[in-house]
């Protein structure tokens, strides 16, 4: 099979403080968090897992330390940005666990030229910024707004530079922030 057109970077240098332990290592369907959004991934020729020195082992990824540890996903950004080569980047957040290779498929069809970001829309029809394609042309905005103090990775692209892709299943979107969102459907019997 021919590896896919664009790197990988999973963002895991959060605390979960609402999960209350490491979320990345939280078990669903006898694998972790963090293994399910690799292995949505795993056939990208450039993988990118930035985290903190030393915090997981998961072979076959590069560990990419935090440009500005514990300042959020938009700086995970930064550093993920920074450490692939120039193109596309597929950026998931490790609490993502339901993500697929469809899923990555139908937003690497949806690059235009000259656009530096597709997001997908999720069940409530908002982009999802936390499982989205960035190109790398992006990285000094996004430090411009790191140095200026903003956080929010939702506006990590400039008005008008985002594709946005609608219509794929809200499943997808599963999110784990708390214990209790480990509960319900199980995403693999889909
Ligand atoms: N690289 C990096 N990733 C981060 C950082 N902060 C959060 N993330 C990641 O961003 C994704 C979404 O963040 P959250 O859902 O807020 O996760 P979190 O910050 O660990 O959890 P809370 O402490 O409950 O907010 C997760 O994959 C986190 O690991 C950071 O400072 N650096
Ligand atoms: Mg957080």
């Amino acid at each position: 099979m021919t590896a896919p057109d664009f790197a990988a970077a999973i963002t895991a240098g959060g605390r979960s403080s609402r999960y209350g332990s490491d979320k990345a290592l939280a078990v669903l369907d006898g694998r972790t968090l963090l293994a399910h959004v690799a292995a949505s991934l795993e056939p990208c020729a450039v993988k990118l897992l930035v985290a903190p020195p030393g915090r997981y082992a998961l072979a076959g990824w590069h560990a990419v330390p935090d440009t500005r540890p514990g300042e959020g996903p938009l700086a995970g950004l930064e550093a993920a940005l920074g450490a692939a080569p120039p193109g596309w980047v597929a950026f998931a957040g490790v609490d993502m666990p339901a993500l697929t290779p469809a899923y990555w498929h139908a937003l690497t069809a949806a690059r235009t030229p000259g656009t530096l970001a597709v997001l997908a829309l999720d069940g409530e029809g908002r982009p999802q910024p936390l499982a989205a394609l960035y190109h790398t042309a992006l990285r000094p905005h996004v430090t411009a707004l790191l140095d200026a103090g903003e956080r929010r990775l939702r506006l990590a692209v400039p008005d008008g530079h985002a594709t946005v892709v609608a219509g794929l299943d809200a499943r997808f979107f599963r999110n784990v922030n708390r214990p209790g969102d480990l509960e319900g459907e199980d995403p693999s019997t889909r």
